[in-house]
């Protein structure tokens, strides 16, 4: 069985790495790509890397062209985009992996204190399912939509959540510092994504008022079933692509740095794209990869976990494509390893 995909908002970065991976998936062919200009640009002028590897035009196409011509939509638009079209697709029989933020946070009134807007399909918010395989797997097999995870959500629950789930550190007082490269805030131009704003320059953003905070928050809370409180800082480091993020929390009692890395092993252990190292991570070492790398390090008082993902993989299309495997019982790794 082939499933025929369509990508939404072809012209972005996530997009161009959905296509990619998409294009060795044994399983799927990429039937649809769509942007709002009407001149219908060759996909190789909008992604010179895919040259002679996919032959289709970017399109303006309607919900029905979409429904006629795929299966499943992976949706690469900005949030309040994405929901303002998710309903009609899914109207359609189609499935959809969204990777905006629009399915993520449960509460409505939570997406609007944060995102600072009305969210334009409310109803379908409490019950729908949040796609970090690692932790909520059985949710997302045979799932219609899927709410694909933020960037930073990802490599911070996947660093605290095992150590909360076992009551190794304690819910509230947990501090999560996180750098992004530049391709996190995407291609479409921004003054602060400019070269000569970011290049030689390293800076704190969104200081206490981040949308991935609640995120954080919330898949915390789940994964653990306790009332959990994050304060999160991002930064902007010159660099194309990757994040670190670094995890302080207090431990609930006596542990050493040997300990908490065997909890995270042990939490990890079946798990194909999760890697727990003695070492310490880097960007560098999960670059165009979907793994995660993490570590651990007690420190008086506290517990540091550290983890590394490629924020355009592991942080978006590489886990859209793990969930995509999972909703259609695939095997999970298909296209994501080498
Ligand atoms: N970059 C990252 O690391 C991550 C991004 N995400 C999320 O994934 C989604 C895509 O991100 P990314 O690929 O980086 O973004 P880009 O800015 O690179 O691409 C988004 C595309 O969406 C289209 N678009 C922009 N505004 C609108 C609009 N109002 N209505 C319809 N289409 C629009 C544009 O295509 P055109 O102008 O051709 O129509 C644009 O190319 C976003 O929701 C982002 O938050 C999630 C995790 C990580
Ligand atoms: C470096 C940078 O700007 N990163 C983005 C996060 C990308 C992401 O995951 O955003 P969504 O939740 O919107 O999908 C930001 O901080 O807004």
């Amino acid at each position: 069985m082939t499933i025929r995909v369509g990508i939404l908002g072809a012209t972005g970065y996530t997009a161009f790495e959905l296509a990619r991976i998409l294009l060795r998936h044994n399983g799927a062919k990429i039937t649809a790509l769509t942007t709002r200009q009407d001149d219908r640009p060759h996909v190789s002028s909008v992604h010179p890397q895919l040259t002679g590897r996919l032959d289709l035009h970017l399109e303006n196409l309607s919900l029905d062209e979409l429904a006629e011509r795929c299966d499943c939509i992976f949706g690469c638009l900005p949030h309040a985009a994405s929901a303002a079209v998710v309903p009609g697709l899914l109207e359609r029989g189609l499935k959809v992996v969204d990777l905006s933020a629009d399915y993520r946070l449960r509460d409505v009134a939570v997406y609007e204190k944060w995102y600072g807007e009305k969210h334009p399909d409310p109803a379908r918010l409490p019950n729908s399912v949040y796609g970090l395989p690692e932790l909520f797997r059985d949710t997302i097999r045979g799932a219609e939509l899927i709410a694909n995870p933020g960037c930073y959500p990802t490599s911070a629950t996947l660093a605290l959540a095992p150590l909360l789930k076992n009551g190794m550190i304690q819910p509230t007082d947990i501090l999560v510092d996180s750098k992004s490269g530049v391709s996190g805030a995407g291609r479409t131009p921004k003054l602060g994504t400019l070269y000569c704003e970011v290049n030689e320059s390293f800076s704190a953003y969104g200081v206490g008022t981040h949308r991935h905070m609640p995120e954080i928050e919330q898949n915390l809370q789940q994964a653990s079933g306790q009332k959990c409180s994050v304060i999160f800082t991002p930064h902007l480091v010159p660099m194309d692509r990757g994040i670190l993020s670094t995890c302080y929390a207090k431990p609930t009692g006596p542990v050493t740095t040997a300990e908490a890395i065997a909890a995270l092993r042990e939490f990890y252990a079946d798990e194909p794209f999760v890697q727990v190292i003695d070492g310490m991570p880097a960007t560098k070492s999960v670059s165009g990869t979907n793994y995660c790398h993490l570590t651990a390090r007690v420190v008086n008082d506290r517990i540091i976990v550290i983890a590394v993902i490629d924020n355009l993989i592991k942080g978006a299309s590489g886990a859209a494509v793990q969930n995509f495997n999972l909703m259609y019982d695939l095997a999970e790794t298909t296209a994501l390893v080498d």
